[in-house]
């Protein structure tokens, strides 16, 4: 799904979720226009209620309230029972915190999920994000 992102996505990162019941995918979201919904944000909502359900995505969901809410507490908000995530986002604001909320809250939380074949397609576009690389550099050089 996170395919379909691009080019509208950008500067954000292309992230694409998938919300499944019972190993039948249910939702299928992948990142809207800055300012628009993310992946987790357009998966959840298609559908009336996603309870119970386990997402997939290629992205750990953020942390923080950006130009959009936090997909990480959006996940938990709806009662997500489970979240297989590839990546850890390398935004500073983020890196491991969207990871920490959602165990926290109790979601099951399994990070690695093929990530290999994630990151040779989402690695180039983590690296052109403007506001990524300045807090990056701000963040090392402060
Ligand atoms: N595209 C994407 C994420 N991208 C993360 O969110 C940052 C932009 O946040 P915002 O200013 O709110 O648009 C971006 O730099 C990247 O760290 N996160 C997600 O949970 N799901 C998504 O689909």
């Amino acid at each position: 799904a996170s395919r379909l992102a691009l080019p509208h996505c950008l500067p954000n990162p292309p992230v694409g979720c998938v919300l499944v019941d019972h190993d039948t995918i249910v939702a299928r979201g992948y990142t809207q226009p800055p300012g628009h919904f993310h992946a987790e944000a357009h998966a959840l909502s298609q559908l009336a209620t996603a309870h119970g359900l386990e997402a997939f995505v290629t992205l750990e969901p953020c942390s923080f309230h950006g130009r959009t809410p936090s997909c990480a507490q959006a996940l938990i908000d709806n009662g997500i029972r489970r979240v297989n995530v590839a990546m850890i986002d390398p935004h500073p604001l983020n890196q491991g915190r969207g990871i920490d909320m959602m165990r926290r809250a109790g979601i099951d939380v399994r990070v690695g999920v093929e990530q290999a074949m994630v990151a040779r397609f989402i690695s180039q576009h983590l690296d052109i994000d403007p506001r990524y690389q300045s807090l990056k550099c701000c963040q090392e050089f402060s």
